[in-house]
């Protein structure tokens, strides 16, 4: 379970007049389920990239259960990562050369180091469940809606307290994008995770139930 509190949390970029991100104060209740909206270039990758601590917190908190993310540093924030983060990000990062299954289970080994007991069997459970019908399959040779799919359930691999997306339905074409997105409701659900997800999907947003807009950096939730 895991809750967020952001204050004044400002982003800005060498050549833009305004913050790219201004947030004086966003809150989410530990499992509480919130799509984020917001027309190209509002701010929303920028967003996502600072709650999860892929990028530094320049000025301001985003604080998860009382650890300020804006406290770490690079290597700390990855560890946090690793430990509590589940992502989906818009293009897969998959490793060529691996195949479906191993890449579910590389960010835990690396994590581990050596697959912990159960793992394989809940990335079989979790590949099964979004329909990825062959593991063994190389991902280079996976169609585009299929490494979307490797992705998610790598995401999902450990039960992570946070899982964030950004636009998970976006690759896949009407059936496969409801059912990657009903996976992703269904298992923060299942596991109490807190779950953001940025997207223009109309039936995703449906299912995630609440709605907050970016504009111009600014949320209104
Ligand atoms: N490293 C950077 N240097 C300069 N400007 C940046 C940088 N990263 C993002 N920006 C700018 O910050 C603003 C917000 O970008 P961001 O990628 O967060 O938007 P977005 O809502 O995710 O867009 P999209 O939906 O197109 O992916 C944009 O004006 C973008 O050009």
């Amino acid at each position: 379970m895991a809750r967020l509190a952001i204050r004044n949390l400002v982003a800005r970029f060498p050549g833009l007049d305004q913050p790219a991100l201004d947030v004086p104060a966003f809150d989410l209740d530990a499992g509480a389920r919130i799509a984020l909206r917001g027309p190209s270039g509002s701010g929303k990758t920028t967003f996502l990239n600072m709650l999860t601590g892929l990028a530094r917190v320049p000025e301001g908190h985003v604080t998860w259960d009382g650890i300020d993310l804006a406290t770490l540093g690079e290597g700390a924030r990855d560890r946090w990562r690793a430990a509590n983060v589940g992502l989906v990000m818009q293009d897969f990062h998959l490793f060529p050369g691996l195949s479906a299954l191993e890449n579910v289970l590389l960010p835990r080994r690396l994590r581990w180091r050596g697959a912990e007991k159960g793992a394989r069997e809940e990335a079989l459970g979790l590949l099964r469940r979004t329909g990825v019908p062959r593991p063994d399959q190389p991902v280079e040779t996976l169609s585009r809606g299929q490494s979307q799919r490797v992705a998610v359930a790598r995401a999902l691999l450990g039960r992570p307290a946070i899982l964030v997306a950004d636009e998970p339905t976006a690759s896949l074409d009407a059936e496969a994008g409801a059912a990657v997105g009903a996976l992703l409701t269904d298992l923060a659900r299942e596991t109490g995770a807190t779950l953001v997800v940025a997207t223009h999907d109309p039936e995703l947003i449906e299912r995630i139930g609440r709605v907050a807009h970016l504009t111009a950096g600014r949320l209104a939730a």
